[in-house]
């Protein structure tokens, strides 16, 4: 994904608020968006998102999947959290009992469990941040932006969400996030675009990810377990059962399993993959 000569102003004769920003979002990228309030941080993530349009340029090769944490999330719900959640989920193409395993388990995972079945608007503004972030973990998603998404969370919420991140960046997903904690993932991110009024300086980090292909198994009976034994396997996960294009039963007994691997070793997993009854390799792909 690319943005190319994008520019965006407010009404016809507004200022410019980003100018000309010229980025690559590489797939499975973690991205930190660094700048002063007003530089146009929140404007130009609504865009890569397609939350906004820019007024120029254009956004090239955007997921068809995105997620996204606004700064600003409206409480006013005729839901509960986990209503909510579950409505969401089944928009994202989660069938089944998916959608009301995935709310729980994440709103458990944000410790938000004691208040899943109260209304969304009568929560305190903290609790309603965790639904909102809930909401972006839902699906499978390409791309994920995260706009100050830590902000009101407690400590507990906030390590969870790192982990969240990480994961979703470990499974490929391109990840774009805004965060005032100086540290926030310090060392994970591969790029930062640091905004001076509107304008975008676009550095690589240079963080030395190994090449890793992904490997996309059906019908292994065992699910993951025991794969990440097997050298160079970097994670093994079962993909969530009801997902499009997602395996059918669930629990890994003969679902999905997505391996993610280094390169290098990626023809010795895919010999012993294919060394086992009823396997089937349904996908290879570089990440
Ligand atoms: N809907 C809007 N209508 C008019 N002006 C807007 C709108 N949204 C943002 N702006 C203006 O665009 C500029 C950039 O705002 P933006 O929210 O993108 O910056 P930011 O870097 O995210 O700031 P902060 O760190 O304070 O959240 C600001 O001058 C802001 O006032």
């Amino acid at each position: 994904m690319r943005l190319d000569g994008v520019g965006k102003r407010y009404g016809l004769r507004g200022p410019w608020v980003v100018r000309d920003v010229g980025v690559e979002l590489p797939e499975g990228a973690l991205i930190r968006a660094v700048g002063g309030n007003g530089s146009g941080k929140s404007t130009l993530l609504r865009i890569v998102v397609g939350a906004a349009r820019p007024t120029r340029g254009r956004v090239v090769d955007a997921p068809e999947r995105r997620a996204y944490v606004p700064e600003r999330f409206a409480a006013e719900l005729p839901f509960t959290a986990r209503g909510y959640l579950e409505h969401l989920g089944r928009l994202h193409g989660l069938r089944g009992p998916e959608p009301a395993r995935r709310a729980s388990q994440l709103l458990e995972r944000l410790g938000a469990g004691g208040f899943a079945d109260r209304p969304v608007e009568e929560l305190s503004k903290g609790s309603c941040q965790k639904v909102a972030v809930a909401q972006a973990f839902l699906g499978d998603p390409g791309l994920l932006v995260l706009d100050e998404a830590w902000t009101g969370l407690d400590q507990a919420a906030r390590a969870t969400l790192d982990t969240l991140v990480e994961e979703r960046s470990a499974a490929g997903t391109t990840v774009v996030f805004v965060d005032h904690d100086p540290v926030r993932l310090a060392g994970r991110a591969d790029a930062h675009w640091t905004f001076t009024d509107g304008r975008v300086v676009d550095e690589r980090l240079g963080r030395t990810r190994r090449r890793q292909v992904r490997i996309t198994v059906r019908g292994r009976a065992a699910g993951a377990k025991g794969l990440t034994e097997l050298p160079g396997v970097q994670e093994a996960r079962e993909r969530e059962a009801g997902h499009e294009g997602g395996g059918g039963a669930g629990g890994g007994a003969g679902g999905d399993v997505v391996v993610t691997v280094d390169q290098d070793a990626s023809d010795d997993v895919l010999r012993s993959l294919l060394g086992e009854p009823s396997v089937h390799v349904e996908e290879v792909r570089p990440v």
